[in-house]
Formats: C-alpha cells, structure tokens, sequence
C-alpha cells in the first residue's frame, strides 16, 4: 500500500537534474499509511478493491508448495558434491525465487543495509554466473556502474484482506533483488503454474529473485517471476527490498554465449536505463513491462 524509495546519491542527483528540467517521473501515488489507517476506520476505500481474480482471496493460492531454501555456507564450502550449486540452477530455472540461510551475515550487521547488501548482490550474481557456465566475474564487470535501489514496504493491517491487494503482481525491473521480510509474517507470494505460492519466511533468512535483466542476458532461461504482497487483517508488515541493476547506460541483450545454436534471439538490445524509465512510468501489470524488450 505504500513505499518509500532510497536512491543513491548520483541517483538523487540524477533525479533533481531531472526535476529541474520537468522530467520528473512519478512512481505511483503514495498515501500516508497512518493517515489512511485513522481516516477509513475499517473501511476499505474504493480504488483498493481488486476485482475477481486479481483478488487474494481467491482459489488460486498453493499454500503447500515450498520456495526453494539455498544454503550459502554450503556453497561457499563447495560441498555436497556440488548439490547445492545443482539446487540453486534447478531454484533459478524452475522457480527466479529462493531464500537464503547461512549468508554470512548477522543480524545486526544487516542493520548497515546499504554497505552490506552491495557487497551481497555479488553473491547471489557470482552464484547465478556459473550456474550458467559463466566465469564468476561476468555479471558484476558487465553491469558498470550499477544501479542500487532500496525499497521499504510497510503494509498497515487491513479490513479486508480478502479484497486488497498489499501490492499487485510484478516482476522486478533488476537483475536480482533481495527481501528482507519481518520474521512470522508471510505477505509475499509468487506465481508459479498459475497459483500463487506464499515465501514463509525462514528466520534470518533473505529472500532473493531474479529481476527482468536477468532473464534478457540469459535469452529467457532464467525467468524473471511474477510475485505481489498480501495484506493481513491483524497484523502490519515491513519487507526492505533491495534492488541490484546495471548502470543506465549499460546496454542490455541476450549474451551471445547464452543463445544456443539455433534457437532464437528473444530480446533486442536496449540500454538499461530506457528500460527503467519505461518500467516506472507503466502500471505494475505482471510481467508486461517486459514487452519492452521481447521479439515478436
Ligand atoms: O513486500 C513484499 O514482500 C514484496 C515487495 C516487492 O515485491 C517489491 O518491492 O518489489
Ligand atoms: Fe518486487
């Protein structure tokens, strides 16, 4: 129901050089969320209400099915005869989404979010590059001078869960994207095979999905994934996102390496930063920002 956006500070400069010549870009419109909560007493207004299957309430919730738990400490050890390397390739190709334990991280360490979670994104890049049967070094030489984003979410309870949406289904503009989210209460869902699936969170645990850059280096074998937030009727929630993309200027395309023999190219190339303004500017409506960027 309402974010806050941290930019760094090129980002904030580069955002008020665009103010000042009246390209501003908005991103949705942002209520007060205690304000909200005082005024409507119960009720939920009007321009919250989802209709019918974009309800949360529905049918087409999986609340069985598990997201993928990948343990860095065995990663790092290179243990298990490279089982868990096997399961994150098996987490990115079938699911863009897992959770993380034994990152390495203490809790109050991941307090200091903004030096932290940069030297974080070169885990999961450098994980995710040889997966693919690229040197580990790929992702983070080819994205310059990339793009950090932080976003806070906070979801105030809310009447009537059943009918509104925290958050509508997207996927993410970035290459990977790491969620950090309240321990004991599950918001997130993602969409797999037409239901949608709750990430319950594992304590100290952070949530990582690929984002759409991903799935356009990769020419669409890794795919980025529908998720959206919930609300709860008792409860608030907080998830932090962080955001890890390539610089504006970096232009985007299938990774000739990636685009087996025979198989077409799925994508054109495109500098990320034309990409980011056109995902800001669109309605948050599943995957259909990535239109953008697809052939045919
Ligand atoms: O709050 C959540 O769990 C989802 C947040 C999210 O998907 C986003 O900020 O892009
Ligand atoms: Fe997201």
């Amino acid at each position: 129901m309402a974010s806050a956006a941290v930019c760094s500070p090129k980002q904030q400069q580069r955002q008020e050089e665009e103010e000042k010549d009246g390209g501003v870009v908005k991103i949705g419109r942002v209520d007060d969320v205690q304000e909200l909560q005082r005024a409507c007493a119960g009720d939920v207004p009007e321009r919250y209400l989802r209709d019918g299957d974009d309800r949360p309430g529905g049918a087409n919730v999986c609340a069985h099915a598990e997201i993928p738990v990948i343990d860095a400490g065995e990663l790092r050890r290179g243990g298990g005869d490279g089982d868990e390397l096997e399961k994150l390739r098996r987490a990115c190709e079938e699911w863009g989404f897992f959770q993380v334990v034994n990152h390495g991280i203490d809790g109050e360490l991941l307090d200091e979010m903004e030096r932290l979670s940069r030297e974080f994104f070169m885990l999961p890049l450098e994980h995710i590059a040889e997966t693919l049967g690229l040197a580990p070094g790929t992702f983070a030489g080819m994205f310059g001078d990339a793009v950090q984003a932080v976003r806070m979410n906070f979801y105030p309870p809310c009447p009537r869960p059943d009918l509104v949406l925290g958050l509508s289904a997207h996927s993410d503009g970035s290459a990977v994207t790491v969620l950090q989210q309240d321990a004991g209460r599950a918001g997130l869902q993602v969409l797999r095979d037409g239901a949608w699936v709750p990430v319950h969170p594992v304590p100290h645990a952070l949530v990582v999905n690929l984002g759409d850059s991903l799935e356009v280096l990769t020419n669409g074998r890794y795919k980025s994934v529908e998720h959206r937030a919930v609300t709860n009727g008792e409860q608030d929630r907080l998830s932090i996102v962080t955001f890890y993309a390539p610089a504006y200027d970096v232009e985007l395309g299938p990774l000739p390496e990636l685009v087996a023999d025979g198989e077409p190219c799925r994508y054109r190339r495109f500098k990320h930063g034309e990409y980011s303004r056109h995902y800001v500017t669109s309605k948050l409506e599943g995957k259909k920002t990535l239109d953008f960027a697809k052939i045919n």
